[in-house]
């Protein structure tokens, strides 16, 4: 399940922009570069398509409530999920998205994101990611497939092989520069 691949890097934490993050997924609540479409607008509300989220072939789209709590700078482990998009959304505090592309996490493709309150982050099947957080504990919404979840509980939980997803060692770490 786990990759070994050795590699140092410093990343410092950036802050999300749609092209910047384009690699990797869509930043959701960005301003298109477009007109917003399909859209809605009135005295009391708007409302427009951010993005349409894909779980790919036979899944059923699945909420999670996440909360995460690291707040090590040191990056050991990511994880990819092959078949689903998976999209977080911070609701009580900034998160840092650390990221990468690749078979294996490519180094040249690390970056970490600093996704604030107000913005989400929707990552393409096949990025590989992980999660910090530069305070406390920062509670989120998951949008995911219910298949990968399972799939990801048993392999946490019961040491199962897991099939829609994997993990990688790396050695990096985030820095505030
Ligand atoms: N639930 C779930 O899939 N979580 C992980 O992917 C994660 O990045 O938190």
């Amino acid at each position: 399940m786990t990759d070994a691949i050795a590699f140092t890097h410093l990343l410092p934490m950036l802050p999300l922009h749609a092209q910047s993050f384009a690699p990797y997924g869509t930043v959701l609540g960005a301003p298109p570069a477009g007109p917003l479409v399909p859209a809605f607008h009135s005295v009391g509300t708007d409302f427009w398509q951010t993005h349409v989220f894909n779980t790919g072939v036979g899944g059923e789209p699945e909420f999670l409530w996440v909360r995460y709590r690291d707040h090590s700078v040191a990056i050991g482990v990511l994880e990819v999920h092959h078949l689903t998009e998976q999209a977080i959304v911070p609701l009580t505090g900034e998160i840092i998205q650390i990221v990468a592309t690749g078979d294996t996490p490519d180094p040249a493709s690390f970056r970490a994101f600093r996704v604030p309150v107000g913005l989400g982050i929707c990552m393409r099947p096949g990025c590989w990611h992980t999660t910090r957080v530069t305070g406390g504990e920062v509670t989120c919404l998951m949008a995911t497939r219910r298949s990968t979840t399972t799939d990801l509980i048993g392999h946490f939980s019961h040491a199962l092989p897991a099939a829609e997803s994997a993990l990688a060692s790396v050695r990096t770490r985030i820095t505030c520069a």
